[in-house]
């Protein structure tokens, strides 16, 4: 068992707090959001992030995680503290530190004794000595601080967070070593490894694993648009390449591009520190180049098919920038929505979990429909820009009753194109052959 204060109650300090509390450690989180932590102590998730319910009420319950708005009282008997602060983009791309540098100084203040200080959120390499700086220059107490960068994906949170497939922690201070290793214990039974390392390195292994998988994505969005160009099928072309276990199955889909608050801001953040040094990261300058077009692959799948678009209503499901999660961030919807309606278009759309979220961001620029079918009434097609497993299965009669013609945009690739076929709809998805029903 051991003390623990995390500092910020986003997606990843929320959720670092609840698994830690429940293998058994005593969790006290921290956020300057106090509307927040008020709705935390009465026992609300913020968030909306499977499973995390069940072990938060639990913790709460057992006394084991607790929620606060003052730094100095909850950091007063952690050995561990944890940093999971945001590293939002700045104007020119590269991370915003404010955040992290900031609370680093407010701890150097405070602290009365050795701790471990843990950086979980993402940061460019060097940010580690960056952050021991800012505490030394408040500070003659001993400290450690150690890179621990987070892997977990929104929307499977708890269990990547759980099970995760490795534990990186940089730091060359061995007493920080013995903590994190004991902390770390039942989170790797099944085998999966703790791979130590220097502070450097663990920061930049985040970058690199989070712009190998958005580069991943981003070279089959291009292999999917050839297929269009050729008539060949991406769902083919993609089951015959991840066959091949050196590639693997996983992040091969194609889309409407990469979003949420992670992969466009680390990419960017990556290509930035390349800058710093004068190295220029040509694979990820593309991976951004293409990423921007595939966002809007839909406008221009609208565009081919309605040539003017003025007054057009288009009914879109879906607006978080992926399933199962609320987070409407970097959200290739948002950017598609924005495109529509400065031609002319108007949008209703119907989104399981990020409607509110939508609302607070652009208020009514469109309308909002409480299910899938009642934003089809009248509308000119349906773009789909989100899989949600809702989506995946509708009443085809509904959809062609209800919308003006039978249209669909499809930008998540969620139905068999065999059975497409049988439904008498236009479909028009990634990297797939249009399908025109028969007359
Ligand atoms: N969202 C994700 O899936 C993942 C995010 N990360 C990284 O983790 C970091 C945090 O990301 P999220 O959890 O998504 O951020 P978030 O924006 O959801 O949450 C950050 C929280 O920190 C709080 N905060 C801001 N300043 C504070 C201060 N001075 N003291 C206490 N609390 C403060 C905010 O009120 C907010 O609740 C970022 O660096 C991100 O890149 C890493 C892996 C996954
Ligand atoms: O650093 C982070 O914040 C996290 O970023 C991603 O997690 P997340 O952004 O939650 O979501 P992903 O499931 O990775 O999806 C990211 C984007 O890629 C898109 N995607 C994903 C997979 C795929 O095959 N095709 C595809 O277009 C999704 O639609 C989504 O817009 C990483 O997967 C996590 O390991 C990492 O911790």
């Amino acid at each position: 068992m051991k003390n623990i204060a995390v500092i910020g109650t986003g997606y990843v300090g929320l959720v670092t707090g609840t698994c830690f509390a429940e293998t058994g450690n005593n969790v006290t989180c921290v956020d300057i959001d106090a509307n927040k932590v008020e709705r935390m102590k009465g026992g609300e998730v913020p968030i909306y992030e499977p499973h995390l319910d069940v072990l938060f009420e639990r913790n709460i319950k057992q006394e084991r995680l607790k929620f606060t708005t003052e730094l100095a009282p909850a950091i007063e008997d952690a050995e561990i503290i944890f940093l999971a602060l945001p590293t939002p983009p700045g104007e020119d791309g590269s991370a915003d530190l404010s955040y992290v540098l900031g609370v680093a100084k407010d701890l150097g203040k405070i602290i009365k004794e050795f701790k471990v200080i843990v950086d979980k959120s993402t940061v460019p390499v060097g940010t580690a000595d960056q952050v021991s700086a800012a505490i030394r220059e408040e500070t003659d107490i001993p400290f450690a601080v150690v890179s621990n960068p987070e892997f977990l994906r929104e929307g499977f949170a708890v269990d990547d967070f759980m099970n995760p497939d490795r534990v990186v922690i940089g730091t060359e201070d061995e007493k920080a070593k013995t903590i994190m290793n004991e902390l770390y214990q039942p989170f790797i039974r099944d085998g999966h490894p703790l791979i130590f390392m220097d502070e450097k390195s663990a920061e930049l292994t985040k970058y690199a694993a989070n712009s190998f998988l958005a580069t991943k994505i981003t070279f089959m969005n291009e292999v999917a648009n050839f297929c269009e160009i050729v008539g060949a099928d991406v769902d083919r072309v993609r089951e015959g390449m991840g066959a091949d276990t050196r590639i693997g199955h996983r992040f091969l889909y194609p889309g409407i591009g990469f979003g949420g608050s992670c992969f466009p801001k680390d990419v960017s953040a990556l290509m930035k520190s390349g800058n710093d040094h004068n190295f220029n990261f040509s694979i990820i300058d593309a991976v951004l180049n293409v990423n921007n077009q595939q966002r809007i692959k839909l406008l221009d799948k609208v565009l081919d098919h309605f040539g003017d678009i003025e007054g057009k209503k288009f009914a879109l499901w879906g607006l978080a920038f992926k399933p199962d999660t609320d987070d409407i961030r970097e959200a290739p919807a948002l950017y598609l929505v924005d495109e529509l309606t400065k031609r002319g278009a108007t949008i209703t759309a119907f989104d399981p979990e990020a409607i509110d979220n939508v609302k607070n961001v652009i208020g009514d620029k469109i309308e909002y429909a409480k299910n899938q079918y009642e934003v089809l009434d009248g509308a000119d097609a349906l773009l789909i820009a989100t899989e949600w497993s809702v989506f995946k299965n509708p009443d085809f009669n509904e959809i062609k009753s209800r919308l003006k013609s039978p249209i669909i945009f499809d930008g998540r690739n969620i139905f068999n194109l065999n059975d497409i076929r049988e439904k008498g709809v236009f479909y028009s998805s990634i990297g797939r052959q249009t399908i025109i029903p028969k007359v």
